[in-house]
Order: structure tokens, then C-alpha cells, then sequence
């Protein structure tokens, strides 16, 4: 399957659900006010944050008020506005340093664990040498799945040597192996956290300290791991976890299964955050960087 093609499955719900919303919206001719708040409507719905969704309008407003508009004619214009939006935010991962320090955080179960894989994956693929540390010492099967997952991205693995290790301690070794055997990218997965509990964020900010023990510019990218299933409560797990941490970036997973994939825009947005990719599912290969372009008109579903 092409990436585009990827895309376009990957985000045919929300595509399906956006069509539909549009499809009962748009009823006359011309773009009225009434309808212009339908639009807008089916655009929170999608999870398109009031903010966004607003611009979008504005935009939409500007261009085709009170004239003759169709489906096609203001998903292109969602479309663009969407486009305008993420591009300045959308990156590829790239090594930039030696070892490149890429620390995963996120709530449980947002796809971290098998995110490290992909990424993983994506690296030793360009023929990178890759080391993944499994810092997660809370979940009892976390360590076993990491195992196994980066030996299906041809990856190099940190296990914990003990039940119930201080995460710290693995960030350290792990960073150190990676400097002493010359790795050149070093996946830490960390455990899954409640944004609202301080404990365990408090222990993210001792990964970075012991991090930066060994490199002053590691991690390099701290990257959250967000579940496009997860609704408006990510905006507060955005929040946390920028505050607590500095996340420079974001890679969405399930937008496969979810019908609100404009949660993604809202986010990446909101907080200024590089969009490095997304998932399209559960297989190793199933992460690819983003084309705005591309994004765009997948999510609106047009077909290009
Ligand atoms: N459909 C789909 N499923 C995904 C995607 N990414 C991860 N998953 C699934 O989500 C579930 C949780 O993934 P994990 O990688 O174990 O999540 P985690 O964040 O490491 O979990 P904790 O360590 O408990 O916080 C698994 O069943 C994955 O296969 C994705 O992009 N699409």
C-alpha cells in the first residue's frame, strides 16, 4: 500500500464521519450563517478543538460567503486551512545526535511501547544502529512485550535486571551502553503515567537529569505518545506533560480507529508541538511521517 493510501485508511472514519456531517450541512445553495454553524459544528465534532474550528470558519467565511458552494468546495478549503495549520509543525525524525536521545512519555496505554517499536523499525531500517531501553518496570508485561518487539525492529534491547528497578537506573545504563557500544539512536520507553499524579511525572524529570549526566543535550526529543481514542481529556495530558517534561513533539496513534482525527491538528496547535508522525495500526511498519498535504485532504476525504 502507498502512503497516501495508508492515510486515507488509516483516517476513513473520521473522513466517513466528516463527509456525512458536511453532507447534512451544507442543504442550500448558497453559504448562509446557518449553515457556515453547522459546518463549524461538524467540525468540533470531529475533534476539531472551538478554537481551531473557528479559524477554519473564518477562513471558509471569507471565501464563500453567500455563494454557490459545494461538499467539495469547502472540504478543499478545510482542507487548506488544515494544511496551513500543521505545516509549519510537521517534521521527520532524523538523527541529530550521537547517540540521538528519543524519550517516549505519555498516559497508559497510548501505544508507547509499541511506538519505540516503530520507530525502532524506522531507524534500523535506514541502517542506523538502534538501542531501545524498556523503563517501564510498573506493567508486568511491558518488559517481556519490549523484548519481543524490538527484536522484530532489529533493535537492541535494555531490560530491567530486577522486579520493580528504579526506571532511573535503566535510563542510565541504557545511556551509557549507547555511548560505550556507539549506538546511534537510543529509544527510551518510558511507563504510563496519570498526567494528575506528581510522583510519577516528578520521576520523568529524574530520567532527563540522569540523561544529562552522561550528554547535556539529551534526551533530544521528548515526544508524546497520544491515543487519538482518548477526546478532550488530552488537552490536559498535553498540558501536564509540557509542563512537567518540555515535550517538543507529538506522534498520534489509533487514528485508525477513531473518527475524531482532528483531535490531532487541535493539539499540535495548541501546543506548538512538532508533529513527527502517527500510527496507522498495530504492525511494526505501521507508523509513517506526515505530508500536510497529504493529511489534509485524507482526513476531509478527498480524494487527490
Ligand atoms: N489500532 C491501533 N492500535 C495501536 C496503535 N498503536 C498502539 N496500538 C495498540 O494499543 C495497545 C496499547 O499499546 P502499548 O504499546 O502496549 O501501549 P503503552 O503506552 O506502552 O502501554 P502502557 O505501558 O501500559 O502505558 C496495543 O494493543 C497496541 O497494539 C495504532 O496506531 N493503532
Amino acid at each position: 500500500m502507498g502512503v497516501f493510501s495508508k492515510i486515507k485508511s488509516t483516517l476513513s472514519k473520521t473522513a466517513s464521519f466528516l463527509t456525512f456531517g458536511l453532507s447534512n450541512a451544507i442543504t442550500k445553495k448558497k453559504l448562509d450563517e446557518d449553515t457556515i454553524e453547522n459546518i463549524k459544528e461538524v467540525l468540533i465534532l470531529s475533534g476539531i478543538d472551538v478554537d481551531t474550528s473557528s479559524k477554519i470558519i473564518s477562513e471558509i467565511s471569507k471565501k464563500r460567503f453567500d455563494k454557490e458552494s459545494s461538499v467539495d468546495d469547502v472540504k478543499n478549503l478545510i482542507s487548506l486551512s488544515i494544511q496551513s495549520i500543521i505545516t509549519p509543525l510537521t517534521t521527520t525524525l532524523e538523527k541529530k545526535g550521537s547517540p540521538y536521545v528519543i524519550m517516549l512519555v505519555g498516559i497508559n496505554g497510548t501505544g508507547k511501547t509499541s511506538t519505540a517499536g516503530k520507530i525502532g523499525n524506522f531507524f534500523s531500517k535506514q541502517g542506523h544502529k538502534v538501542l531501545i531501553a524498556a523503563c517501564d518496570t510498573f506493567r508486568a508485561a511491558a518488559q517481556e512485550q519490549m523484548e519481543i518487539i524490538a527484536k522484530r525492529a532489529h533493535c537492541s534491547v535494555i531490560l530491567a535486571q530486577k522486579e520493580k528497578q528504579d526506571p532511573s537506573s535503566i535510563v542510565f545504563e541504557a545511556m551509557d551502553h549507547a555511548i560505550k557500544n556507539d549506538f546511534d539512536i537510543l529509544i527510551l520507553d518510558t511507563a504510563g503515567r496519570i498526567h494528575s499524579n506528581s510522583n510519577l511525572m516528578d520521576q520523568l524529570k529524574k530520567h532527563v537529569k540522569v540523561l544529562k549526566k552522561l550528554n547535556d543535550h539529551a534526551p533530544h526529543e521528548c515526544i508524546l505518545i497520544a491515543d487519538a481514542l482518548t477526546g478532550s481529556n488530552l488537552m490536559k495530558q498535553t498540558e501536564a506533560f509540557k509542563e512537567t517534561i518540555g515535550l517538543n513533539g507529538l506522534i498520534m496513534t489509533k487514528l485508525d480507529s477513531s473518527s475524531k482525527g482532528g483531535i490531532l491538528v487541535s493539539i499540535a496547535s495548541k501546543y506548538k508541538l512538532k508533529i513527527y508522525g502517527i500510527g496507522t495500526g498495530e504492525k511494526i511498519d505501521d507508523f509513517i511521517p506526515l505530508n500536510p498535504k497529504e493529511f489534509a485532504d485524507a482526513i476531509v476525504g478527498l480524494d487527490t
